[in-house]
């Protein structure tokens, strides 16, 4: 397998107001890559550390106590190994009371121990929520000066975000490069990841090259899901990407996926789809596309038409 290449993704400084520069590069890493770096975020080292601590202690609980809350499970918040491959299994909590929802799953997992897993999946959640408002007002600003006010109450106001905690067991053998997590792209409008010092996961060049995103402390990895390629009419990507597991060791991240409600037509608007251009999706509910994407999830990616532009895009007639 070729050597993945390097690509210098925008390290966007959110504590300060963007700069035109920054902004410019922010459009062209969203038109690109759909992904950029974020750094001065307000999420504290020690609260990843708290997040890294729970998922362990989580995660190393025997199976039949995570399958009380598996997919046979009233609750569902837990995938096992085996669904999104061998060597990944995560937890799920869902907003918009991100402590009910983690606290429902406490209650089955852990008898009567206190290790503040509510109190913290709380805390990390209402975090990404507010960071995720802001990013989403970046996005848009970055497409036009002015779509941030436009469009953000009217299309952006009733999003919700959900948490996957991520945890990849180490392969015994590295032999082939092994896939902890296979291509996909995200549904979300956006997703916020924080990812371990392990390494592994990566985007997908418009020419197939996979190229790394590396981690580096203190940053925080957003990528452009689905819901707003579709939005902004192809003009923000929401790139394929996978994990591939390089080390003998175990890996950690936290997805939070920042989606439109399930009842939101989505349509880009004219301002958007701009003058003269056509249009490159037919409206659709969000719902029925996360439908589309859970009956596809056992196809293999490559091969079935699996992506918000097989479930909704217009074939353009050449
Ligand atoms: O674990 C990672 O770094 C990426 C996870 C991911 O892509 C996902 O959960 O959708
Ligand atoms: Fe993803």
């Amino acid at each position: 397998m070729s050597k993945p290449e390097y690509v210098e993704l925008p390290i966007l400084d959110i504590s300060q107001p963007l700069q035109p520069s920054s902004l410019a590069s922010l459009s062209k890493a969203c038109k690109d890559w759909g992904f950029f770096h974020i750094i001065n975020h307000g999420i504290s080292k020690d609260l990843c550390s708290q997040m890294h601590y729970l998922s362990k202690i989580l995660f190393s609980l025997p199976s039949e106590a995570k399958l009380k809350l598996g997919p046979f499970s009233s609750i569902k918040s837990y995938t096992p190994h085996f669904i999104a491959s061998p060597f990944f299994e995560s937890l799920r909590i869902n907003g918009p009371d991100f402590y009910v929802s983690a606290k429902s799953s406490e209650d089955i997992l852990f008898d009567k121990q206190n290790y503040k897993f509510s109190e913290t999946l709380q805390e990390y959640c209402s975090k990404m929520a507010y960071l995720s408002e802001k990013i989403l007002k970046l996005v848009l600003m970055s497409l036009e000066d002015g779509f941030e006010k436009l469009f953000y109450d009217s299309e952006f106001s009733k999003c919700h975000g959900y948490l996957r905690i991520n945890n990849y067991s180490a392969p015994e053998s590295l032999e082939d490069q092994v896939e902890g997590l296979g291509m996909h792209t995200d549904m979300s409008c956006i997703t916020i990841l924080y990812q371990d010092e392990i390494g592994g996961l990566q985007v997908r060049s418009h020419e197939g090259k996979w190229i790394d995103i590396s981690p580096s402390e203190g940053t925080l990895v957003v990528n452009i899901g689905d819901m707003m390629q579709a939005w902004s009419n192809d003009k923000l990507r929401s790139s394929e990407h996978r994990v591939v597991l390089k080390q003998p060791v175990n890996r950690f991240s936290l997805a939070f996926f920042w989606c439109f409600e399930d009842e939101k037509v989505v349509l880009a608007p004219n301002e958007v789809v701009g003058e003269g251009n056509k249009r490159t999706y037919n409206p659709f509910v969000c719902s029925n596309y996360l439908k589309f994407r859970e009956n596809n999830q056992k196809g293999r990616f490559e091969k079935v038409g699996y992506t918000v532009k097989d479930f909704a895009g217009i074939k353009s007639q050449l």
